[in-house]
């Protein structure tokens, strides 16, 4: 309602309604002469308050001028003797809009939006029993139902999940409310409690670790001394496969064992050779393996507090026997290094050797440890885990989708052989510096990161505070998934999205789609201040024991299968639910190239 019913109220008994629209944020004032005042009602779900207004008692008063102008009143109905009622009008009107704003504002601090949308659970349990085993696909599919912003209770918690770059471009502009994570239970007794960067919670000490992280073990000198560490276990798996060759490989255990042996070589391999150094990155690699089971599994016991004491799934008990069997290695280890150290044994520990465990022990010795860089017992072996959980299955793992992907697609093996002749040549072993050269394996890289999202729906966050996304608040403490294999996957984002294409990543645009979480639309390793911390280095990994595994062996499906099976397994770390098993035959042009004469070594 407008200028038009207010002009032509006339002097009489007015109630006036103000409804407030909740959403629309309108005002209305029609007059009524029958209804009474103080009356409260519920129209179509908009508040209706009515109050009483006795125009013929109000005097006759000059007008301020800026009454005249305005549009809800006529200059021909003031001259003719409406004065009073006109310039009454005015002021109630004013008087309604002034008491409206303020309205609006006290609304809009006390009104909350809703939660999202989001499908009935059972009591007590929620929408667990329907969730399935595949997370990230049941996820996916309920996005169909309730679009990009839904919740699921499961127990006690809220779940929410965000599947639209529209909604990933908030959550960003929110960063600092939603970079903490979930305390769980498996997290917090693996890390000593949050004492690492991944599930730490949000705050000085997650920063200062980080920081030392990004700035000790990432650095491109860093990252370049440990070169040698790379090509030492690539060229060693490639003289064991090519001793293998004709016969049937486990390619993700081959991969696993070169990342794994890389990364922990890289975190105090100075001090491990032998027999004894193998034995100790078995264990350590089982020990790797059991807290990607225990992080990946979702337990009652977070869900439901009242029965945590129970331990239903036994997981408490697990991720306690596992951080005490990595607690006393790390320990060992830890102290056998102090005393290497003390006893100043500089052939053990050379400069330019100088591990992450070197590293580490050095901020640790400060014994200070509210310096800014000092770190903790307990926090050294919390990044000390952080890189073997994180960087180790995930990266063997991203090499073993993109080899599947591509041993399906045969034209793109053929690009990826051929660009490797132009740029390396058969006559040549690959080496780091041909890798910036090569384009069509980067793109594989980046197109399998697509298709097979290795952590699919990243690492939940926990907001610090309420906050509200899309128009549905997020309450503060619910756990957020947002889900990049949806996004990843998405039609009305990606062109054929479920085909293999690594062209996409070709063209002028890809450019946009890096790693560190730029693009709200492709994001494997994550997004906002919580991004992976270990980018460089795994990219570095990756890129290059993949390139040198393909540069030096054609491969073969093995059993006489045509096709590889693709199906997913979900953890925290998807991968392929059936192993890719793989017959290698050498394809470098002379077979010398296969045995370096001298494993590289670490101050070579
Ligand atoms: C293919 C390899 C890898 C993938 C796909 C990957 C993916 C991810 C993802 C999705 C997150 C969570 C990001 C978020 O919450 O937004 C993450 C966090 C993290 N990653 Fe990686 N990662 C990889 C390799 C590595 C490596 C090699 C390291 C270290 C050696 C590493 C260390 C970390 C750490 C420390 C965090 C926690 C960061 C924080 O909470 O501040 N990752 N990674």
């Amino acid at each position: 309602m407008g200028g038009d019913a207010l002009k032509n109220m006339r002097p009489c008994n007015y109630q006036v309604p103000i409804t407030f629209f909740n959403h629309k944020q309108q005002i209305s004032i029609p007059h009524s002469n029958s209804i009474n005042g103080k009356e409260k009602s519920h129209i179509n779900g908009h508040s209706h308050l009515f109050l009483p207004f006795h125009l013929h008692c109000i005097p006759a008063s000059p007008l301020p001028k800026i009454l005249y102008s305005s549009p809800w009143l006529r200059m021909e109905d003031l001259q003719q003797g409406k004065l009073v009622v006109g310039a009454f009008v005015a002021i109630v009107a004013a008087s309604i809009m002034a008491f409206w704003l303020m309205k609006k504002g006290n609304n809009k601090r006390r009104q909350t939006a809703p939660l999202p949308p989001g499908p009935r659970g059972l009591p007590i349990v929620g929408y667990l029993p329907f969730l399935g085993t595949h997370l990230h696909k049941s996820f996916t599919e309920l996005a169909r139902v309730y679009g990009p912003i839904y919740k699921l209770w499961l127990g006690h918690r809220i779940y929410i999940v965000i599947s639209s770059p529209s909604l990933v471009k908030q959550v960003r502009d929110h960063d600092v409310t939603f970079a903490d994570r979930d305390p769980l239970i498996a997290p917090k007794i693996l890390t000593a409690g949050g004492n690492d960067i991944a599930f730490s919670s949000y705050g000085t000490e997650w920063r200062k670790l980080r920081k030392v992280f990004v700035r000790e073990l990432m650095s491109s000198a860093r990252l370049n001394a440990s070169y040698v560490l790379r090509k030492r276990y690539a060229e060693k798996a490639i003289k064991d496969v090519y001793q293998k060759t004709g016969k049937a490989l486990d390619f993700g255990q081959l991969t696993f064992m070169i990342i794994s042996n890389t990364v922990l070589s890289m975190l105090w391999g100075s001090t491990t050779h032998g027999e004894e150094g193998e034995k100790l990155f078995s264990q350590i690699r089982e020990i790797a393996g059991e807290s990607m089971v225990l992080l990946g599994m979702p337990n009652i016991s977070d869900m439901i507090p009242a029965l945590a004491r129970f331990d239903l799934q036994g997981m408490e008990r697990k991720s306690q026997e596992t951080f005490r069997r990595s607690d006393r290695i790390l320990s060992s280890i830890i102290e056998e290094r102090r005393k290497l150290r003390e006893s100043g044994d500089s052939n053990s520990v050379g400069k330019e050797a100088k591990d992450l465990l070197q590293v580490l022990l050095d901020l640790n010795n400060h014994g200070d440890y509210a310096a800014e860089s000092s770190i903790t017992d307990n926090q050294l072996k919390g990044i000390l885990m952080d890189s073997i959980i994180g960087g180790t299955d995930t990266t063997s793992t991203t090499i073993e989708w993109t080899m599947a992907e591509l041993m399906q697609h045969p034209d793109a093996m053929h690009k990826v052989h051929k660009e490797l002749d132009e740029v390396v040549g058969r006559g040549n072993v690959l080496e780091e510096f041909h890798l910036p050269r090569l384009h069509y394996l980067e793109a594989a890289i980046k197109e399998t990161f697509r298709l097979h999202p290795t952590l699919p729906l990243l690492v939940p966050r926990c907001p610090t505070e309420d906050c509200q996304i899309g128009g549905y608040t997020i309450p503060k403490g619910a756990t957020v998934f947002i889900n990049a294999y949806a996004m990843h996957r998405d039609p009305q984002l990606w062109d054929s999205p479920l085909e293999f294409r690594p062209e996409r990543f070709l063209d002028v645009n890809a450019a946009k789609f890096d790693y560190l979480g730029n693009s709200s639309q492709y994001f494997p390793f994550g997004t906002g201040r919580r991004v992976c911390a270990g980018i460089p280095m795994a990219e570095k990994m990756l890129n290059y024991i993949l390139a040198s595994l393909l540069h030096s062996f054609e491969w073969k499906l093995a059993h006489g299968s045509t096709e590889v099976d693709l199906t997913d397994k979900f953890g925290i770390v998807v991968k392929l639910e059936k192993p890719l098993v793989l017959i290698p035959t050498p394809r470098l042009a002379n077979p010398e190239l296969y045995y370096s004469k001298k494993p590289t070594e670490i101050n070579s």
